[in-house]
Parts: C-alpha cells; sequence; structure tokens
C-alpha cells in the first residue's frame, strides 16, 4: 500500500489546504501527518514545540510519517518541515511526490495571519520565511516527483492540474 500522492512544501504553501481537495478529486481518503501527531498525542503542535521542543517534535513527526507512508493509500499532506528529517527523505524514495512551491510574499501573507507555526513566530516573520524558502526549497526538490508553482493560482486550479497528472489511465484500472 502507498499514497497516490505525498505533497510536501513550505509552511503557506497550500498542503493541508490542497490535500483534501485533491483527495476529493481522485475519490480517496486524505491524511495529514500534523492532524496524526495532534490526535495522537491529544496536544497541539505549538504546545509541543514550546514545552518539549523541535527536536522531540521532529521524532514524532518523522514516526508519524512512517506509519503513514506504510498504511495510507490516499493523499498524504505532510508538515513543512518533515523531509528535512533523512529518514524521511529516505522512505519518500519512489513515491509521487508533490512539492507545492511558495514565494516570499505569498507565503507570508498567507501563514501571517496565523500564530498555530511556532517557527514563523518570531520578531520578523519575512526574514523567517527567507531563510525557511533558502534552506528547504532545494530538500524539497530532491524528494519531489511533481513542482507546482502557487502563488498565482487558487486551490481548485491547483488541483485541477494534479488530477490530470495524477489520474491513472483507464487501460490501468482493468
Ligand atoms: N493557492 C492558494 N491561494 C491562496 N491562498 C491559499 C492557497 N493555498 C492555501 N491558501 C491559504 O493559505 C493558508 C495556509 O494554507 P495551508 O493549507 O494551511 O498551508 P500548509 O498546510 O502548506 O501550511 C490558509 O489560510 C489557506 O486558505
Ligand atoms: O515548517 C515547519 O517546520 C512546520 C510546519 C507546520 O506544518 P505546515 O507546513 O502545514 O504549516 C508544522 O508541521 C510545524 O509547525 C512545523
Ligand atoms: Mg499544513
Amino acid at each position: 500500500m502507498s499514497p497516490r500522492a505525498v505533497i510536501v512544501g513550505p509552511p503557506g504553501s497550500g498542503k493541508s489546504t490542497v490535500g483534501p481537495l485533491l483527495a476529493a478529486a481522485l475519490g480517496v481518503v486524505f491524511r495529514d501527518s500534523d492532524d496524526d501527531i495532534v490526535a495522537r498525542t491529544g496536544r497541539s503542535i505549538s504546545d509541543i514545540f514550546a514545552e518539549d521542543g523541535e527536536p522531540a517534535f521532529r521524532a514524532l513527526e518523522e514516526e508519524a510519517v512512517a506509519t503513514a507512508l506504510a498504511e495510507h493509500d490516499g493523499v498524504l499532506s505532510l508538515g513543512g518541515g518533515a523531509p528535512l528529517t533523512p529518514g524521511t527523505r529516505a522512505r519518500l524514495a519512489g513515491h509521487t511526490v508533490v512539492f507545492l512551491n511558495v514565494g516570499l510574499a505569498a507565503g507570508v501573507q498567507r501563514t501571517g495571519l496565523s500564530s498555530a507555526r511556532p517557527l514563523l513566530a518570531g520578531v520578523n516573520p519575512r526574514a523567517t520565511f527567507k531563510k525557511l524558502l533558502d534552506e528547504r526549497v532545494p530538500v524539497y526538490r530532491e524528494v519531489a516527483t511533481v513542482e507546482v508553482a502557487t502563488d498565482d493560482r487558487t486551490p481548485a486550479e491547483i488541483v485541477a492540474g494534479l488530477a490530470a497528472q495524477l489520474a491513472v489511465p483507464a487501460e490501468a484500472k482493468e
């Protein structure tokens, strides 16, 4: 069993928004590694960061992603930092991995309204987001099999393009 698509990308790229829409378009179930962590621990992501620190969160995340990759056959969205963990990068090999990309301006705008992302909660979210993109875009590209720019596209437009690319050809279903 293997996910139809795993979605990676920076915070605010739309993984948790596009993922459920893509799953609906493909007729499969959606799952989000952050939701799995919250369900399993009974705590919010910000509480885990604040009380236990980022390394503890990354350990929980690696385990949640490994479990979902092994048992989920729908669309799986990861938290933005998940591909930073070497074990997760190794486990993503061979999967269909969609990199939702977002530029600095749109990324800051989309994440600025929420205090739920502890890594972006500092005094200068724009500088923090720029550093994050500089460090992570090469990592997302390393694991991805498909890349989609999201800045000037609605979630519905992104899903329409992806669903066409990921649809199983009729002859493969027979
Ligand atoms: N393509 C898009 N265009 C405009 N806004 C978007 C787009 N994708 C997501 N958003 C908005 O950006 C915010 C972050 O989206 P979310 O799906 O939580 O991102 P992620 O899971 O990648 O951090 C939400 O308010 C969402 O409605
Ligand atoms: O970029 C990151 O390191 C993180 C992104 C968040 O998920 P989203 O990318 O869905 O916001 C969440 O996993 C956590 O706050 C850490
Ligand atoms: Mg998300």
